[in-house]
């Protein structure tokens, strides 16, 4: 006969609930859903989306068109809010945050660069004073002000075009500004959409680099959008995105081999999601024309997954 158990074993039992998902991530998105209504007709552009990323990492995001790149960005940024689930920016929970806090979050947690360069600068300043606005509206102090931007601009390898105007500035240019503007608060995270989208591929080099050196120098947890391969291939994590859930991951690291040639590794990974679901590659379905149930097998060290041939009918 099984013991009952007593009340204090029942209550350690329902505390007890193990470490916390993504306990000590910068962000932690938990099963998260975006549910837009327009028209009387909802359209699902996340549907349950999970996401850990490591403070100090330096990630790019990859989809197809509408697969919930930007939606994810706005929200990760406290621009929109989500229907449902949990996203947790450096430990600020953007599901409950009030207005005042949204506020402070979008001033000192996060940065942001849009694609569009425009977008990113106010066109009478020039790059020095764009970089010091934010920092002005924290209340940080004239000294401070000047140092850092001086300091930002420099890092960025743009110190000696301080005093010019967004117009007088190329796109790439513009972009690293834009970055320096973005960290001057020293946020948590930055997050980038399309930052090298309108540029031709040596600048879009440039911005990348700058993006690079800004997580490697001052540390920043660094999330990119981005169509771009040159950015895609080159950063140690590339995060996939299908129809609003994370399906694909492709891990890239550095090793030596046996002779002492430095090799580059490249895994790809398919994302198992909390609940058990995996998103097959799309190539891997049309491939063995898999449609609406397969059969799994468990083997003893891997799991297969077959087409499941059409039933006879029976007499
Ligand atoms: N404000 C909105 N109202 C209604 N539907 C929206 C809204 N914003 C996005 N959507 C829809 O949500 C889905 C995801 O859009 P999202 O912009 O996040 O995709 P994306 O991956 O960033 O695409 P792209 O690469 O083209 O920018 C799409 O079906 C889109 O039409």
């Amino acid at each position: 006969m099984t013991e009952t158990p007593s009340l204090a074993e029942l209550e350690r039992r329902a505390t007890d609930r193990g470490p916390v998902y993504g306990a000590g991530a910068h962000i932690v998105c938990d099963n998260l859903v975006r549910i837009y209504k327009a028209d009387g007709i909802e359209v699902v552009a996340l549907q349950g989306l999970d996401l850990l990323v490591d403070p100090g990492e330096l990630i790019a995001i990859v989809g197809a068109s509408g697969s919930g790149k930007s939606t994810l960005l706005n929200i990760l940024s406290g621009l929109d809010v989500p229907t449902a689930g949990v996203a947790r920016v450096a430990d600020v929970d953007l599901l409950t945050m009030k207005a005042a806090q949204r506020l402070t979050f979008r001033r000192e947690k996060v940065g942001f660069v849009w694609q569009q360069t425009a977008r990113n600068l106010l066109p009478y300043l020039t790059a020095e004073q764009n970089v010091q606005l934010p920092m002005r509206f924290a209340g940080r102090s004239k000294k401070l002000r000047r140092t850092r931007a001086a300091e930002l601009l420099g890092v960025l390898g743009i110190g000696e075009l301080a005093d010019r105007r967004p117009a007088e500035l190329s796109g790439g240019q513009q972009q690293r500004v834009a970055i320096a503007v973005a960290v001057a608060n020293e946020p948590d995270v930055l997050l980038a959409d399309e930052p090298t989208g309108e540029l031709d591929s040596t600048t879009a080099e440039q911005v990348f680099d700058a993006l690079r050196r800004v997580n490697a120098e001052l540390g920043t947890t660094t999330v990119i959008v981005t169509h771009d391969p040159h950015v895609s291939e080159e950063v140690e994590r590339t995060v996939g995105i299908r129809d609003g859930r994370t399906s694909s991951e492709v891990r890239r690291r550095h090793a030596v081999d046996a002779e002492g040639r430095a090799l580059r590794i490249v895994e790809e990974y398919a994302v198992l999601d909390r609940v058990g679901r995996v998103q097959l590659p799309r190539h891997f379905i049309d491939e063995l024309e898999m449609r609406d149930r397969v059969r799994l097998n468990l083997e003893p060290d891997h799991v297969a997954v077959h087409r499941a041939e059409e039933e006879p009918d029976s007499e």
